[in-house]
């Protein structure tokens, strides 16, 4: 994408939040929008030792527009192995992963790196935060890093921010920060670059239930800004109930 920093017109915006009449589904009609992401046919194994591990067995997934989907499984059922897949970290060993207009299955490293730093975010349950660094500057860091012009940065960053509900914190360091608003630093760095898709593998696995709530909040009112999909892996029941759709994965395929 040419301008990283495009904004969805106000005519597609307008599409998107339309509601259907009698329908209570979160996401307005989000499901009759093609998907960003498909998935077919998915396999992907490692060889430990002398042996062969197949993880992925066969994945069949999409993602639409304005979608919260979430993953469960058992610990080591596959969904890490699978957001990166999804995420162009890695490559399957069969089938096929389309994000946008472009083949992950097929892409060079550098090409998937380049689709990544531009289109994607993603949040991990640790946070990843630079520790040193402020609120303010951890997500500056991450324009800098997706090539964003210096002069959108303070504009980006503080409105990031206020989204998150740190702008009262903006010039805390991590360690100054609860565990919940770490993890709210963390989304405001994902976001930042306005990517189309944002990956998250158990981002409330540290917090306790309040917390996770609110930063399920926080996805929420992001769909509906800034115009993203999300998709997170959660052990977590009471979050499961807000997601627009679960995959659940057992043996390394997915149950319906
Ligand atoms: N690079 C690798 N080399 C060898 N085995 C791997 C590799 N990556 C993942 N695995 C194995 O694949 C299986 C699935 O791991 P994965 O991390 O995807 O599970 P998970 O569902 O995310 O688990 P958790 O909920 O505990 O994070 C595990 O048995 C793991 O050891």
């Amino acid at each position: 994408m040419a301008n990283w920093f495009r904004k969805k017109s106000t005519s597609e915006a307008m599409t998107m939040e339309e509601e259907i009449p009698g329908e209570t589904h979160t996401s307005s009609h989000a499901h009759l929008e093609s998907p960003i992401l498909t998935v077919t046919g998915v396999t992907r194994s490692f060889q430990v030792g002398g042996e062969r591990l197949e993880v992925l067995k066969g994945i069949e997934m999409e993602l639409r527009p304005l979608q919260l989907v979430m993953l469960k499984g058992r610990s080591g059922s596959g969904k890490t192995t699978l957001l990166n897949l999804i995420g162009g970290l890695d490559q399957p060993n069969e089938g096929e992963i389309t994000f946008l207009d472009h083949a992950f299955h097929l892409g060079s490293d550098d090409e998937r790196t380049l689709v990544r730093r531009r289109e994607i975010g993603f949040i991990f349950q640790s946070y990843a935060l630079m520790p040193l660094l402020s609120a303010w500057e951890n997500v500056e860091l991450a324009l800098r890093m997706a090539g964003v012009p210096r002069s959108q940065w303070k504009e980006r960053v503080a409105y990031c921010l206020e989204l998150v509900g740190l702008g009262k914190r903006m010039h805390h360091r991590p360690f100054e920060l609860s565990g919940g608003e770490q993890q709210r630093v963390a989304i405001a760095k994902a976001i930042a670059h306005r990517p189309s898709l944002i990956l998250a593998d158990e981002p409330t696995a540290e917090l306790d239930s309040q917390m996770g709530a609110q930063i399920m909040s926080v996805f929420r009112s992001m769909i509906a800004t800034e115009q993203v999909t999300i998709c997170m892996t959660t052990h977590d029941p009471t979050i499961l109930e807000v997601a627009d759709h679960v995959y659940e994965m057992v043996d390394g395929k997915f149950v319906s």
